[in-house]
């Protein structure tokens, strides 16, 4: 669909009064959170959190406080700090005390001119003001644009902003490409004026930035970033959606009360944008949205306050043979119906190759289901222990951390002596188990607990054993790794939706034998969520000796 620029991302400033009344505390707070964070760990370059004198903490923290203050929690704003650390790093003068600066702090709601010259880890375009001490984040745009811009929020080292109007488009944005009327207001996606490769180029970047900004390693201890891989499909790929919508402080939605707006949050503001259709679903997930709207609308007297709708795909599979003329059985083939369910106790059944998985609608699956053959193709191959004493992988183990309903026990565990998950989600476990068994893994066994809990269960021989590891964005707590490190397995392979708490975690593990024990073999990604700034990592480590 072809679509003006200026149409795509003009942003509803008519709403700005409205805006800053609202949730702002725990905004700043959470930016605020953020540059202490940064400041607090001296970096070169610095002086981006408070100002001189400000005073950073009320009192003096615990040893133990302290180190965890230190762990970086891999989000959003850490991120775009360290990309708005590098930018001013790379534009001051040497030795610059950014903190005495009285620096360009811009007028709020006052529209700057800008250059776009660099693509943030989080998506957005990032411009150094002329007098080099100020970055700008314009959200929607890519290095090479020229842009206006409104400020919206002004932070000791950054300006956060609305994007206005391209003025001069970069050669790398083709707006041809958008392909959803929301894109430019909508906080989902922000690359679809990006090609596909463009796309993977800078989540590569993204990778080997968070290697190089969060592992704390010697960068010589980390081999060169793989290539990112494709998502078969750009668009209508993701199996669930979660649109939600606000309701009264109290008292419920009365009879007749106007519908409030259906959809996810507006770019940069804390209040929803209302979204009829989100093309980065499935149809069965786009058919689904339209129908839970309607069924918001007619029946909002019954909700007490707002609520989150979800929407996930469940495919039912039937088989049927192919006859040749003479009446022979020559292949199988299958037929798929695919419908969105809503009910989040409901049992949704998925396939990944030749694999069926159920598990109920508002538990944990990975949501673009295209990849995921391809996917645990490579993590199957990368689980093979190299070397392994006598050669024979029969002989082998898997322990799958965090392992949800069994997505890498099943597609991953062929042929493995023994497996053993954990995961803390109960309703998980229950489906993992009913899985494995419908899949014919009859040698795996599923415990409900923190990922660690495994180690007092497993009897694996370390170097008989891989142990596959995709936890959530926070990533692994120290107490999972350091068990981990004390087991020793042979093999690791680390996955993850946020590869800034993956460099965290394989980082630290690394540093605990100071690279004499575990090294790194492989760096990589898949883009599970394409058009938007996420990218699905992963990092393979073999135990050497
Ligand atoms: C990214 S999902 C991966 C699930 C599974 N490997 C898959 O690909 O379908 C992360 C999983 O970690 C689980 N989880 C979160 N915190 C955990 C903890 N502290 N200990 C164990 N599991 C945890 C969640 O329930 C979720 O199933």
């Amino acid at each position: 669909m072809k679509r003006s620029i200026g149409a795509a991302l003009r942003i509803p400033y008519g709403h700005l009064p409205k805006l800053w009344g609202i949730n702002h505390s725990t905004y700043n707070s959470l930016w605020t959170t953020a540059s202490r964070k940064m400041s607090g760990t001296k970096r070169p370059g610095d002086g981006l959190g408070p100002k001189a004198g400000e005073k950073r903490w009320k009192r003096k923290k615990t040893a133990q406080e302290a180190e965890s203050s230190l762990r970086s929690t891999g989000s959003h704003e850490e991120i775009l700090l360290e990309d708005v650390r590098f930018l001013l790093k790379t534009s001051l003068e040497p030795g610059f005390d950014y903190s005495q600066s009285q620096a360009s702090t811009p007028q709020q709601f006052s529209q700057v001119q800008l250059s776009i010259s660099m693509l943030s880890s989080t998506g957005d375009g990032l411009a150094v003001s002329q007098d080099g001490t100020r970055v700008y984040v314009v959200p929607f745009t890519v290095p090479g644009d020229v842009v206006v811009a409104k400020v919206v929020k002004n932070f000791p080292s950054h300006s956060m902003t609305d994007l206005v109007e391209v003025k001069e488009p970069s050669k790398d944005r083709d707006d041809d490409l958008v392909f959803c009327k929301y894109f430019g207001r909508c906080s989902g996606c922000q690359f679809q004026m990006l090609s596909g490769d463009y796309q993977l180029q800078h989540k590569h970047k993204v990778i080997a930035k968070a290697m190089q900004n969060f592992s704390n390693l010697d960068q010589t201890l980390v081999p060169p970033v793989g290539e990112v891989m494709p998502s078969p499909l750009l668009q209508g790929y993701r199996t669930k959606l979660t649109p939600h919508f606000d309701g009264p402080r109290r008292g419920g939605f009365k009879e007749g009360a106007p519908v409030p707006d259906i959809g996810f949050q507006l770019k940069g503001r804390s209040f929803v944008l209302d979204i009829e259709d989100c093309p980065i679903g499935t149809d069965a997930v786009r058919d689904g949205f339209r129908s839970q709207r309607d069924y918001v609308k007619q029946n909002l007297h019954t909700f007490k306050r707002g609520a989150t709708l979800l929407l996930r795909e469940s495919t039912e599979r039937t088989f049927s043979s192919v006859v040749s003329d003479g009446g022979e059985k020559t292949a199988q083939c299958h037929t798929d119906i695919k419908t969105c369910v809503s009910d989040s106790k409901a049992l949704v059944t998925e396939w990944v190759g030749a694999a069926k998985f159920s598990s109920p609608a508002g538990s944990f699956f990975q949501n673009n289901n295209s990849i995921l053959e391809k996917f645990t193709t490579f993590v199957q191959e990368q689980l093979v222990i190299p070397n392994l004493p006598g050669q024979d992988p029969s002989e082998s183990y898997l322990i799958d951390a965090y392992c949800g309903s069994g997505l890498f026990s099943i597609c991953c565990g062929h042929g493995f002596k023994g497996i053993l998950g954990v995961d803390i989600s109960s309703q998980s476990i229950e489906s993992a188990r009913q899985n494995a068994t419908e899949n014919g893994i009859y040698n795996a066994r599923f415990i409900t607990g923190n990922a660690e809990a495994i180690f007092a269960d497993v009897d694996f021989p370390p170097e008989y054993t891989s142990v596959v590891i995709d936890p959530p964005r926070k990533g692994c707590d120290e107490l999972f790794l350091s068990q981990l490190l004390q087991l020793g397995p042979k093999r690791l392979v680390y996955i993850s939706c946020n590869v800034h708490t993956m460099a965290r975690d394989i980082g630290w593990l690394v540093r605990q034998d100071l690279g004499k024990n575990y090294t790194i073999d492989k760096i990589g990604g898949f883009d599970f969520f394409p058009q938007t700034h996420h990218v699905e990592g992963y990092a393979v480590l073999s135990k050497n000796g």
